[in-house]
C-alpha cells in the first residue's frame, strides 16, 4: 500500500474548508493552515461580554443547487439555522420596512459554527502564517513567518483572499497575476451592546446615502445572548477607504453618530463597544473563474473572489479547487 503525501491547505475559512471536506471525503489526506487563532476567516465571530457577535459575514442566501443541499444537511446537524428578520430600507432619510421572501441563513449559536463543524478533527496549525509556497523536485514545501518549514505536500490549495494570495502563487506567475489583478475592498465593523433594548422593530437594514451600508439586530439572530440588546454596524466600502487609519473609538464614534441618525430612537451610550477593520472583506468585482489552477504542478487557488463574492461563492470555489484536482488524478 503506497503512503499518499498530505494536501497542503492554506486558509482555514470557508473556502478552504469546502475543499478540505471533499478531499477528505475522497479518501486524500489534507492539512491545513491558518494564520488566525481559529477557522472562519470572515466567517469568525467575535466572543465578548455580550455574548459571541458576527462581525464578518452576516447571513447567507443558497441559490446554487449544490449549496442548497449542502446548507440543508448542515440545518439537520444544527450548524445553521433561518434567520428572519424584520427588514427595513434607509433612504433619502427615510427608514422603511422592506421585507420581502428571500431565505437567509446564520450559523448557529454563532457564525463560526459553520467552520469549527466542518474542521471537525481534520489536521491544522493555527496561528501559523505562512510566507512562502515553493516546489522541490517533485513535491511542494511550505515556510512560515517564523521561519519553519512543512512539507512535503503532493499540491497546495491556497484559499486565502486574492492580494494575500498572489504572493503565495509566485511559482506560477500566470495565477500570481490573476490574483493580483483582483483588488479587495474594505470594511469598517462595529459591535455595541445596549443594556435596554433599542425602542424599534428593526432588526436588519440596508442603508443607502450614509456612511453605513447595513445594520442588524445580533441578538434577533437564533441562539444568540440576549441579555444585552447587541448591534453590528457595517461601513460602506468608500466610508472605510476614506478612513482605513482612523482610530477604532473615532471610527466607533462616527458610526454610532450614523446609526443614532436613521434608526429612529434614542440611543443611549452603549455599555460595550468594539471596532474591527476588514481589510480585504470583498472582491472589487465579481469573476466567473470557480478556481485558478496549474493542474499538471498541483497548485491551486480558491476564494470568494473566484466567484460571487458571498459565502455561498467561497464554498463553491472551494468544491471546484477539489473537483479540479480529484479529477486530474484519474
Ligand atoms: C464585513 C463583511 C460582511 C460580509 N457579509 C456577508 C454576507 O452578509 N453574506 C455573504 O454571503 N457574504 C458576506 N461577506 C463575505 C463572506 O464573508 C466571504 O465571501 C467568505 O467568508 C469568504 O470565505 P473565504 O474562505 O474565501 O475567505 P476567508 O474567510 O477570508 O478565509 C481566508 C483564510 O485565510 C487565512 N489566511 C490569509 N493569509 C494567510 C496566510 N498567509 N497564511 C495562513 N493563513 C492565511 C485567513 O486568516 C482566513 O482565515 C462579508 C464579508 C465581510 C468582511
Ligand atoms: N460588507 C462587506 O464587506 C460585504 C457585504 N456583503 C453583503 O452580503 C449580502 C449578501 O448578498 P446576498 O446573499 O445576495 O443577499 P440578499 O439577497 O439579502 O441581498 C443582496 C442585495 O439586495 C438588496 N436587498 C436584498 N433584500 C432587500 C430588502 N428586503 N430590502 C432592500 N434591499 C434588499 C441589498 O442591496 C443587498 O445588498 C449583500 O448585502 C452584500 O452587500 C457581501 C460581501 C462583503
Amino acid at each position: 500500500m503506497t503512503t499518499l503525501l498530505p494536501i497542503a491547505i492554506i486558509g482555514t475559512g470557508i473556502a478552504g474548508l469546502s475543499a478540505a471536506q471533499a478531499l477528505h471525503a475522497a479518501g486524500h489526506p489534507v492539512q491545513l493552515f491558518d494564520k488566525s487563532r481559529g477557522s472562519g476567516g470572515r466567517m469568525s465571530s467575535k466572543r465578548s461580554d455580550a455574548g459571541a457577535l458576527d462581525l464578518g459575514a452576516q447571513y447567507f442566501t443558497a441559490r446554487d443547487r449544490r449549496f442548497v443541499d449542502v446548507v440543508q444537511q448542515w440545518q439537520a446537524r444544527g450548524w445553521v439555522a433561518e434567520w428572519t428578520p424584520s427588514l427595513y430600507n434607509f433612504n433619502n432619510g427615510q427608514l422603511t420596512a422592506s421585507p420581502d421572501e428571500q431565505v437567509r441563513w446564520v450559523g448557529s449559536p454563532r457564525m463560526s459554527a459553520i467552520t469549527r463543524a466542518m474542521l471537525g478533527a481534520l489536521p491544522v496549525n493555527f496561528s501559523c502564517r505562512i510566507t512562502e509556497v515553493f516546489r522541490g523536485e517533485q513535491h511542494w514545501h511550505l515556510q512560515d513567518a517564523d521561519g519553519n518549514s512543512h512539507g512535503p505536500f503532493s499540491h497546495v490549495i491556497v484559499a486565502t483572499p486574492a492580494p494575500q494570495a498572489s504572493p503565495l502563487l509566485s511559482s506560477v506567475p500566470k495565477l500570481a497575476g490573476a490574483a493580483a489583478s483582483v483588488p479587495m475592498d474594505p470594511t469598517w465593523a462595529v459591535a455595541l451592546a445596549f443594556p435596554t433594548a433599542l425602542e424599534t422593530r428593526v432588526e436588519g437594514c440596508f442603508v443607502q446615502d450614509s456612511p453605513l451600508d447595513w445594520l442588524a439586530r445580533n441578538r434577533s439572530k437564533p441562539g444568540r445572548d440576549t441579555q444585552l440588546d447587541t448591534w453590528v454596524l457595517h461601513a460602506t466600502s468608500q466610508w472605510t477607504k476614506q478612513h482605513l487609519d482612523m482610530p477604532k473609538e473615532a471610527v466607533t464614534e462616527h458610526l454610532l453618530g450614523a446609526f443614532a441618525e436613521l434608526i429612529g430612537c434614542a440611543v443611549p451610550a452603549p455599555a460595550l463597544s468594539l471596532a474591527h477593520r476588514w481589510l480585504y472583506a470583498r472582491p472589487a468585482s465579481a469573476h466567473q473563474w470557480g478556481v485558478l489552477a496549474d493542474s499538471d504542478l498541483g497548485i491551486y487557488a480558491c476564494g470568494d473572489w473566484c466567484l460571487s463574492g458571498r459565502v455561498e461563492g467561497a464554498w463553491l470555489s472551494g468544491q471546484e479547487a477539489a473537483r479540479r484536482l480529484l479529477e486530474h488524478l484519474q
